[in-house]
């Protein structure tokens, strides 16, 4: 997972340049993570206007070139979408190795409350998983990691490696952690989440980027500056743990609504 600072001091174009180097770097990678709203950062809402591309636009290009070079798939964070018929979304895209967009995710759950993202972008409304050769991954980002029908959503449809690209602040790094966690204990699930580092409209963001196993436990979890973070697991580890420990099997479905 590439932990990337965002800095309002470095041009959009020069991030966009540098990041492409840093996943030329990961070449023998299976995967490589980026987080949420690298361009802009995740709290520069002022920016998304004026930086907000089409689904195939410059960041696109390069993470797909940058995709092939390293022969890596890569799930490149995400973007501010400019969709041409509607709103902006926030958008994550998942490259082949042959630098195809083989997956997009317009975030389901916008953060801000009343301002911000939540005013300023149109929910997505659809789930989405992508077949790895190792391990069918399910793609949430950031603030939906607070809303656990979206992961149980995802596991029904198939997902065993949960990836969660983020712009967490500082402040809330704990609820982060715990967050992570409980949605890999819950799931039974590796779960991936890639955040930022640096600070960007006046909130210094957690870095701590976190691997988790199916069984809960840390298997890495980054410092707070920016910082590439590799990981090595069995994809198999999630099924053995389903069937080792069948909880998922006594689910009681129907329960969202109380009984009269
Ligand atoms: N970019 C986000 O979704 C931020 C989420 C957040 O700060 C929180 O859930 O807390």
């Amino acid at each position: 997972m590439l932990q990337v600072a965002v800095n309002e001091d470095e041009p959009v174009a020069s991030r966009r340049r540098r990041v492409a180097g840093l996943v030329r770097d990961q070449a023998g990678a299976d995967l490589v993570v980026l987080p949420e709203l690298w361009t802009t950062g995740a709290f520069a809402y002022e920016e998304f206007g004026g930086e907000a591309e089409p689904l195939e636009g410059p960041t696109f290009e390069a993470m797909a070139k940058a995709a092939s070079d390293a022969g890596v798939w890569l799930h490149a964070g995400s973007i501010p979408e400019r969709d041409p018929d509607g709103p902006l979304y926030n958008t994550s895209l998942v490259l082949s190795p042959s630098g195809d967009l083989a997956a997009a995710y317009r975030k389901i759950h916008r953060f801000g409350f009343d301002k911000g993202e939540a005013v300023l972008m149109g929910a997505g409304d659809a789930l989405v998983t992508v077949r790895l050769p190792q391990t069918v991954v399910g793609v949430a980002t950031c603030y939906d990691l607070r809303f656990p029908e979206l992961f149980r959503g995802l596991v029904d449809a198939g997902a065993e490696t949960l990836v969660v690209p983020a712009g967490w602040p500082e402040r809330r790094r704990s609820h982060w952690t715990l967050l992570a966690r409980a949605r890999a204990v819950e799931n039974q699930a590796f779960v991936l989440a890639c955040g930022t580092a640096g600070t960007h409209a006046g909130v210094p963001q957690a870095g701590h980027s976190i691997v988790v196993d199916p069984w809960g436990e840390v298997l890495a979890e980054a410092g707070p500056g920016e910082e590439v973070l590799t990981v090595d697991f069995d994809p198999a580890t999630v099924a053995g743990t389903r069937e080792r420990f069948p909880a998922l099997k006594d689910r009681v479905l129907g329960l969202d609504r109380p009984r009269r």
